[in-house]
């Protein structure tokens, strides 16, 4: 058993435009009170759409270095020349609903995690080829030249590093989006029910 309390965590992985939000935004649409998401800390500027406390909080890497020094992270890292990391007080509010925590992080994150004792379920997304995965970046419409570039070059060690056996438990190839999010349903189904009859008693 692990140490803490209540439902397996989530971990989501996988190259930027791989469709994790998308599956995840999915999830919590349709589970509403199974799962919760870890909203993380970023030093990246917000997108359209995006709100301080929802996606992301949005801070300064000063605020941020601070709060790591003070050791309030369970996992950080670089990407892409900003600075993400998931601080224990994100996946305790999650847990503290009793709800399926669900984390969306790089490779490094996992690398992390799996040093913690938080246990999840290590799940890797991954675009159908490193041409679809530009197409679906570029048609997203976030990103500079400069920042795509860098997310595609990340993208392709990402890919390799992820075959590494028993990195992950799953690894979906999201072409179709509805059969990925079946199959993401599936390998958490067990975790899900348990949940669902939790909040009946
Ligand atoms: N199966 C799919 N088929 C076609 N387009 C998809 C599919 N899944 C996701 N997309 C689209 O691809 C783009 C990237 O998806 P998304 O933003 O969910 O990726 P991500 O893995 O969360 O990326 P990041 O790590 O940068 O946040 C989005 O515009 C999304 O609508
Ligand atoms: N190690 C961590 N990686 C994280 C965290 N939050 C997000 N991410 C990853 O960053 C990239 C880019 O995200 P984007 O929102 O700028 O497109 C992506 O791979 C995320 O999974 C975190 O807390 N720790």
């Amino acid at each position: 058993m692990h140490a803490m309390a209540g439902p397996r965590p989530v971990v989501l992985s996988g190259p930027s435009g791989a469709g994790k939000s998308t599956l995840l935004k999915k999830l919590l649409k349709d589970y509403g009170n199974v799962f919760g998401f870890s909203v993380s800390h970023t030093t990246r500027q917000p997108r359209t759409g995006e709100a301080n406390g929802k996606e992301y909080h949005f801070v300064t890497r000063e605020h941020m270095q601070k709060e790591i020094d003070a050791g309030e992270f369970i996992e950080h890292a670089e990407f892409s020349g900003n600075m993400y990391g998931t601080s224990k007080a994100a996946v305790q509010a999650v847990q503290a609903q009793n709800q399926i925590c669900i984390l969306d992080i790089d490779l490094q994150g996992v690398k992390n995690i799996k040093k913690t004792d938080l246990k999840p379920i290590y799940i890797s997304v991954q675009a159908p080829s490193i041409e679809v995965l530009e197409k679906r970046l570029r048609d997203r419409q976030t990103e500079s030249e400069e920042s795509l570039q860098k997310r595609l070059n990340t993208a392709r060690v990402d890919m390799e590093l992820s075959k590494e056996p028993g990195l992950f438990d799953l690894v979906i190839i999201n072409n179709d989006l509805e059969k990925a999010y079946s199959e993401l349903k599936e390998v958490l189904a067990e975790e899900i029910q348990k949940v669902q009859e939790s909040k009946k008693s």
